[in-house]
């Protein structure tokens, strides 16, 4: 018979396990064992600053694995931080998920990076050994700590001899695996120690040897001030500089970046290159001057698209892996501040420096209008520069709406090819067709100031058109029948109207209904089997549902101008020959100046009418 304790017996952690689960799925790479090390120096300074003032200035030094004159390889870690006792040690290193640096309520304090008190095990990830060395600033003897990934660590205290170079403070010893050396050797050292710490404010030093014969090691500090975070009305060429180095090329402009309530500050830099769609925004983030990642995508808003942020905060909080913020509250707060500073630098610029907005927004035009969609306070301030397309050229809305009021719009490219030919020089169509611009043209009367819109049909412009004067009636009438009797075969009805201008005798017109049931005609006509019979019950099923009048309706139309001298002769030909082809070439015309394609029944009848035509006109019967 088992008996079950009494007493809790505390759980037993395999250090293998946690040094996997860490290196696999906490940390994305093994370099952040140098991150982790610098973390713990610089709080391990903050620490020795908080319980004595008088302390000596902080300093970070780091001997990589090949500027060590050591006869075993042995990278060196050394901070002259707060240092740690015997009981410390014992406490601290050698338990996973004790820290120092929480407070009473077990919550990160402000005053420190770490937290999770896991980050020294990352080392494990490139040494099966850490050797810790220490002095403690609050006395006791020095002592060394010595943890194997095998889950065993001793401790011991120092001789006088052992412990006579060793100040105050704190020296990690990391002898790698042959494989993870290179981690340790100076140029990745340096490169890796540059990108975590150079903006910490406090001084972090790589040896490197300067002569075999010398024996002498030199110090090169690897520190930088983070001109990024420097308050400025104007960005200056240094800032315009550093964000060249982030973007690949020069910034468009940079925006300051003030949130006091999570003790943000930073610059936002916009691009000078409209981005990927739907790319990541890669933001860089710096928590108390130590990286904590290059390519942070959830800081801003999505619409903020065109901005890249680099910031140094002391209020938001990391995950265990230190490589995104935790969502939560402050982040949010953060994000929304970071954004009205974005629109802010919009408005701005549409007040004081319009045509700098305009080349902003020839850049990010694309993007912009897709936020325009559904943001009312961004789109105030944009949208009068953003362009438009319209039968008389391509202007800004502002322009389009000083000279003609109300924006005429179609809501399909087709259609706006329909018309724009026919539109009048005093009320010209625009193009609602492309990407984002019907939503936006939607919008437009809602917005403060807001600009009035009528969207245009194709069946509603060919009814404005002018119908022949009535003595003509008969020689109109005629002229209809003939000609939609010739184009019958490729589904085209005629119809004859007078318009603008009289060089244009003949237009194609079909509403977007009429479009889409000739393509699923096409379809049909080409695709095989199955497919084929689906396209034919879709469209029986729509010819139900509309009933019959719709279906009769529903045809392309040949619209013959009465303006035109061409056309009136067509009216008077008696020569049927003539007559057809002639139909039968202004219909593949009109078809081409429509931009719609031609099919092969189009081809064939453009083909055997020019070729008639040809030997008609030479004199062949
Ligand atoms: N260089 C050092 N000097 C003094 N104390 C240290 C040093 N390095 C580690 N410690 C002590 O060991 C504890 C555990 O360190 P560890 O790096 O594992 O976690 P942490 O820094 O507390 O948190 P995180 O996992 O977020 O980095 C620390 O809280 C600190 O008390």
């Amino acid at each position: 018979m088992t008996t079950l304790p009494n007493a809790a017996t505390p759980f037993q952690v395999d250090l293998r396990g946690v040094v996997d689960l860490l290196s696999r799925h906490i940390y994305s790479s093994p370099r952040v064992f140098l991150r982790e090390l610098i973390q713990n120096g610089r709080d391990a300074v903050a620490a020795r600053h908080a319980d004595n003032l008088a302390a000596p200035d902080g300093l970070l030094q780091i001997i990589p694995l090949d500027a060590n004159e050591a006869t075993t390889p042995t990278f060196v870690f050394r901070d002259n931080g707060i240092g740690l006792t015997r009981a410390e040690a014992t406490e601290l290193l050698a338990t996973v998920g004790r820290s120092s640096k929480r407070d009473m309520l077990n919550m990160r304090r402000d005053d420190y990076l770490g937290q999770f008190g896991i980050g020294l095990l990352s080392c494990f990830m490139v040494s099966d050994t850490i050797t810790v060395r220490s002095r403690s600033a609050r006395g006791d003897a020095p002592i060394e700590w010595q943890g194997h990934t095998d889950g065993t660590f001793t401790i011991r205290e120092l001789d006088e001899r052992e412990a006579r170079d060793l100040e105050i403070g704190t020296e990690v010893r990391l002898s790698p695996r042959p494989d993870d050396s290179t981690l340790l050797m100076s140029s990745t050292v340096t490169r890796l120690a540059e990108s975590y710490g150079r903006y910490l404010p406090l001084p972090i030093q790589v040896a490197e040897v300067v002569s075999e014969t010398a024996h002498g090691i030199r110090w090169t500090d690897i520190n930088a001030e983070p001109l990024f975070s420097k308050p400025f009305d104007q960005p200056s060429e240094e800032l315009m500089a550093f964000g060249e180095k982030i973007l690949g090329r020069r910034p468009f402009d940079a925006i300051e970046i003030v949130v006091p309530g999570t003790g943000t500050r930073g610059t936002a830099f916009v691009l000078p290159y409209s981005p990927r769609p739907g790319g990541r925004q890669a933001h860089q983030a710096y928590l108390g001057g130590m990286l904590l990642s290059e390519s942070i995508d959830d800081l801003l808003p999505e619409w903020a698209f065109f901005v890249r942020c680099v910031i140094d905060t002391t209020g938001l909080q990391p995950t265990a892996s230190r490589e995104q913020f935790v969502a939560s509250g402050a982040l949010e707060q953060t994000s929304e501040e970071i954004g009205a500073a974005v629109r802010r630098w919009i408005i701005l610029m549409a007040a004081t420096r319009p045509h700098r907005l305009q080349e902003f927004i020839q850049i990010h035009e694309l993007g912009l209008k897709a936020l325009a969609v559904y943001d009312d306070e961004l789109a105030e301030s944009v949208v009068n520069w953003l362009r438009i397309e319209t039968s008389v050229g391509t202007m800004t809305l502002a322009d389009y709406r000083d000279q003609y009021g109300v924006l005429r719009y179609t809501s399909t490219v087709d259609e706006f090819r329909q018309l724009a030919p026919i539109a009048s020089a005093d009320a010209p169509i625009t193009n609602g067709g492309y990407v984002y611009d019907n939503d936006l043209f939607e919008r437009l009367p809602l917005l403060n100031d807001g600009m009035p819109t009528e969207r245009v049909t194709v069946a509603d412009e060919l009814d404005s058109l002018d119908i022949p004067p009535l003595a003509d009636r008969d020689r109109v009438v005629s002229l209809e029948d003939r000609a939609s009797a010739v184009l019958a075969g490729v589904d085209c009805r005629v119809s004859v109207r007078s318009f603008n201008p009289h060089d244009i005798p003949a237009l194609y017109v079909a509403d977007p209904a009429v479009l889409k049931r000739m393509e699923r005609t096409k379809a049909a006509t080409v695709a095989p089997g199955l497919w084929s019979q689906v396209v034919k019950n879709v469209d029986s099923f729509l010819t139900a549902t509309q009933g019959e009048e719709a279906a009769a309706t529903a045809q392309a139309q040949l619209c013959l101008n009465w303006g035109s001298e061409l056309v009136r002769t067509l009216a008077g030909l008696n020569d049927p020959v003539v007559f057809d082809r002639s139909i039968q070439l202004l219909y593949v015309q009109a078809l081409l100046a429509g931009h719609r394609p031609l099919s092969t029944a189009d081809r064939g009848m453009l083909g055997q009418a020019m070729t008639d035509l040809i030997q008609l006109s030479v004199g062949l019967d």
